[in-house]
């Protein structure tokens, strides 16, 4: 019974082909005359009648019209229905669109439009607005571009706010998209983006000198390619990078995240990358020991994680902030190379400092977040650079100087736009979905395009929690310990005229002794 039926479908196949062919060319006839301004139509129905009477008349011109038609027919007719769909399909997708469309209305229309047929009307069809759409195979939304009405204040953040979140509303709230704004030709598309590379482990990045690659975005997004190893094998991502240094227009860093969304990691990723050509002073308000791995090791100069700890090691910073551009400027002035100690990058890296200063303001303590006011302001001459990583219901806990200095911002976890705005600059109403990964947020460095960022993992390696080969990326990544270094640094800050070192315990290891305590 069902051989017989199949082999019955098979026969009928090319005519099922070409009637569903010509439904589907008579739905575009039918979209084209919903879509076409009144003005346009009669003209286009007198050409095509005009075209038909020509045809008729030529010897061979009907059949040979039949034959164009059928073949027509036949290619748009050749793929079958998609699974989400049957005939119901394109009445559904209709619907879909049209409930999206009339979303639209309230953002788009005029109240007392003065043209005969406005773009947007509670009674229009969406096949006007909508240049082009895309269904993925389950029958959503994929593309969209939609053309939205010259008088529509397009370079107001709050209107196009209002637009991106009717159409993520009436898409699905559960898929991240990505709104491009195209301002000269009054259009707007909206796209589902693929999923950013994941699952990368932090190791050597190819970059330059004072290049630290933040994490992963959209191909599309950057021209870049950097080779990554990724679980043994080799792949081109599109990288994030932060420009630091002397000739940086975002000197700064800030990091704000929901909790446990990776703001330590990506700070730790930071800090692995920094130590390859400079120094690092690291301090951790949130008192949890994550940085503890970094103590005592090369290039590390203190790992702080009490407020007196902290106060101490960012005095250290200031003097040496002003002691490096008081060295420069001698230097340039009597002609001289600006000396090496003063070109080596000094790195300031802050974990949770609204944490820290309440604390400090608790104890009767000076506030450590007044000490960033010199490195910030005047550390991109002096190869001074401060990152900071605070989580986002801490925001209004951080000085003033730390949110006028970072110029360079990351956002990660679940924002709602207006926490979007106070750290990008920007609102979007994408935000990672329920299924993103740690580490999955935005990127945008000083005025320039938000960027969907995937951070690598760098996980704690003294935390047993954490996938092993993970934790084993990281400890190839840290330098040995370095029994000397703290004497040296001691010796060093001596000869400057600096106090001893950050905590200001000279010969100690500061780092070392503070994260112990
Ligand atoms: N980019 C990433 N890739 C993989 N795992 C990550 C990534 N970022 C964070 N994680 C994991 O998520 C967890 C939380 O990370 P992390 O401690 O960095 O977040 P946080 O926002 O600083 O959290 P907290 O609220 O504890 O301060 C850790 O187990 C970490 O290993």
């Amino acid at each position: 019974m069902r051989a017989g039926a199949d082999g019955a479908l098979d026969v009928l196949h090319p005519l099922i082909m070409l009637v569903r062919g010509l439904a589907r060319l008579t739905m575009l006839v039918l979209r084209w005359w919903a879509k076409a301004p009144k003005d346009r139509r009669g003209p286009v129905l007198f050409l095509a009648a005009v075209g038909v009477m020509v045809v008729g008349l030529l010897p061979w011109g009907p059949a040979f019209a039949v034959a164009v038609v059928v073949g027509t027919a036949a290619w748009h007719g050749r793929e079958g229905a998609r699974p989400a769909g049957g005939p119901g399909c394109e009445d559904a997708e209709n619907e879909r669109l049209q409930a999206v469309y009339e979303a639209l209305v309230p953002c788009f229309a005029l109240r007392d439009d003065p043209g005969p047929e406005p773009l947007y009307a509670h009674d229009g069809a969406w096949e006007r607005a909508f240049e082009e759409v895309e269904f993925t195979d389950d029958g959503r939304i994929g593309r969209l571009l939609v053309r939205y009405p010259a008088h529509f204040p397009d370079s107001d953040s709050a209107h196009r706010l209002a637009v991106e979140r009717r159409l993520t509303t009436k898409s699905g709230r559960d898929r991240e998209y990505r709104f491009a704004w195209h301002e000269e030709r009054n259009l707007l598309e909206m796209t589902v983006p693929q999923p950013l590379p994941q699952g990368i482990s932090a190791q050597r990045f190819v970059t330059g000198p004072g290049e630290i690659v933040l994490g992963f975005t959209d191909a599309e997004a950057v021209h870049r390619r950097m080779p990554v190893a990724d679980g043994g094998r080799a792949r081109d991502v599109p990288p994030v990078v932060w420009r630091t240094g002397a000739r940086s227009a975002q000197p700064h860093l800030l990091v704000a995240g929901a909790p446990g969304a990776g703001s330590t990691t990506l700070l730790r990723s930071v800090v692995l990358q920094a130590l390859q050509h400079g120094e690092v002073l690291v301090v951790d308000g949130g008192g949890s020991g994550e940085f503890a791995s970094l103590a005592g090791r090369e290039g590390v100069l203190a790992v702080e994680t009490s407020p007196a700890g902290a106060v101490a090691s960012l005095e250290w910073a200031v003097h040496e902030t002003e002691r490096r551009l008081s060295a420069a400027s001698r230097a340039r002035q009597a002609g001289r190379p600006v000396p090496e100690d003063v070109r080596r990058p000094l790195w300031v890296v802050l974990d949770r400092p609204a944490t820290l200063s309440h604390l400090a303001r608790a104890e009767g303590r000076r506030d450590p977040q007044e000490l960033l006011q010199v490195p910030l302001r005047h550390g991109r001459a002096a190869q001074v650079t401060v990152a900071v990583a605070e989580h986002l219901e801490n925001a209004d806990g951080l000085a003033r100087a730390v949110r006028s200095y970072t110029r360079a911002r990351v956002l990660l976890g679940a924002a709602s736009p207006e926490e979007t705005w106070a750290v990008l600059g920007e609102a979007t109403v994408s935000r990672p979905g329920p299924d993103a990964p740690p580490g999955r947020g935005f990127a945008r460095l000083g005025a320039g395009a938000v960027l969907r960022l995937q951070v690598p993992a760098a996980p704690d390696p003294l935390d047993d929690a954490a996938g092993e080969a993970e934790r084993q990326a990281v400890l190839a990544l840290l330098p040995p310990f370095a029994a000397a270094h703290a004497r040296a640094l001691g010796g060093q800050a001596a000869q400057s005229g600096a106090p001893d070192g950050p905590g200001h315990r000279p010969g100690t290891k500061p780092g070392a002794a503070s994260q112990a305590t």
